[in-house]
């Protein structure tokens, strides 16, 4: 039986499609390719065996298309992680978020349920719990999101036990902190455009190819600036697989925070560059981000227990490393 892996020529979902590969499962890729690359999927297919691996350009909003090739693959699982994700863009296109994020998986949904698809691990976010109300964030944490995007992937979050109810389609909904790092193996990275997370950005200014502003150093933390919880891109994927397979054992439906649980600030992320890269961040201090939380890390007890789960990069140093190390091999990333 195959996977479905929805932005699996996406950052997170490549790790991911190679995490499912590495276990010996079929996996069938749908992206439209907005931001997805093609490379990526020319990586993944060099550790396929023939026929582990299909790739299909569809958006996800295709119920049609999404159910003729569960159908004709023997998807019995997907991996949703097809979504756009700036905040920013979000607060300024809500419309184009709510129709790419919201409609286009409830036309995802309807495709799994008329091809008899009963499991569903979906990509989503810490940004659905909005400003905290306390830290370390468990998830009984109240979620309020506080822009487009972390709404859009809570009305989404909402939607599943009803899809449960009506067509067996049972989920696990992954809220993951700040993914960071690239695969310590080498194959595949991250290459978002534009680049909005603080790691690369920091990167790129360690190697000269552009400036990085720090937003906001007037926050109520021990140096000023935000903290986040920075969770390894294989450490998510590994949080996928272990969720199939609770699914695929009987367990229940379930929301699980992924992080590791500590927090950084970007001065410290910014440090840990300099270390990893011997190089100076040179960097400007400007006004906050607006939308941005101060304070944002997980209490990860309930997936350290429910399926085993737990962070084998949790250092700073060592995530930032992997980040390093594909970009110095890829300075412009997958180039297409
Ligand atoms: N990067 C993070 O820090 C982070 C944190 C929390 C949650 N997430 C979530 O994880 C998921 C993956 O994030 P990422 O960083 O890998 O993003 P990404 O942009 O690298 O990957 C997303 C992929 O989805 C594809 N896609 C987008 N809309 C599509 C559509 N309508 N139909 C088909 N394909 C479509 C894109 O082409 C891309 O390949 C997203 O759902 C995101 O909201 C990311
Ligand atoms: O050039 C930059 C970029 C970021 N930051 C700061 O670095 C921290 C991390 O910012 P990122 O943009 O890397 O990530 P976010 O914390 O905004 O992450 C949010 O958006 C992500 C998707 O892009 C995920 O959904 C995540 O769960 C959600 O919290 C923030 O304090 C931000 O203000 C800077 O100072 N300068």
């Amino acid at each position: 039986m195959a996977v479905l892996v929805t932005g699996g020529a996406g950052y997170i979902g490549s790790h991911t499609a190679k995490a499912l590969l590495a276990g010996g499962r079929e996996v069938v890729v749908l992206d439209d390719f907005t931001a997805g690359h093609r490379a990526a999927c020319a990586a993944l297919a060099t550790i396929a065996a023939p026929g582990q691996l299909t790739v299909v350009e569809a958006a996800i909003g295709d119920s049609a298309t999404v159910e003729s090739t569960c159908r004709q693959h023997g998807v019995d699982a997907s991996m949703h992680f097809a979504a756009w994700l700036s905040v920013a863009e979000s607060v300024t296109d809500p419309a184009g978020y709510y129709r790419n994020n919201v409609t286009g998986s409830i036309g995802l949904f309807e495709g799994l349920s008329r091809a008899g698809v009963t499991r569903l691990i979906f990509s989503s976010t810490c940004a659905t719990y909005g400003e905290p109300q306390r830290v370390p964030i468990d998830e009984t944490h109240p979620q309020q999101p506080i822009n487009a995007y972390g709404e859009t992937k809570l009305a989404v979050e909402r939607a599943l036990p009803h899809f449960e109810t009506a067509y067996g389609l049972r989920s696990i909904a992954l809220r993951y902190f700040n993914a960071a790092g690239a695969d310590p193996d080498g194959l595949l990275g991250e290459d978002h455009d534009p680049e909005i997370h603080i790691i690369p950005r920091a990167i790129f200014a360690a190697t000269g190819t552009d400036t990085l502003k720090v937003f906001g150093e007037d926050y109520p933390t021990p140096d000023g600036t935000c903290l986040r919880d920075y969770i390894h891109v294989t450490d998510l994927a590994d949080a996928h697989v272990r969720a199939l397979e609770s699914l695929e054992g009987g367990g229940p439906s379930a929301r699980f925070n992924v992080g590791t649980g500590t927090p950084h600030s970007v001065k410290e992320v910014i440090d840990a560059v300099g270390r990893v890269s011997g190089r100076a961040v040179p960097y400007t201090v400007g006004p906050r981000r607006p939308g941005d939380p101060s304070t944002l890390y997980a209490a990860n007890g309930a997936i350290r227990s429910a399926l085993g789960w737990t962070p084998r990069y949790a250092d700073l140093d060592a995530i930032v490393g992997t980040a390093w190390r594909w970009f110095e091999a890829h300075p412009n990333g997958y180039g297409d």
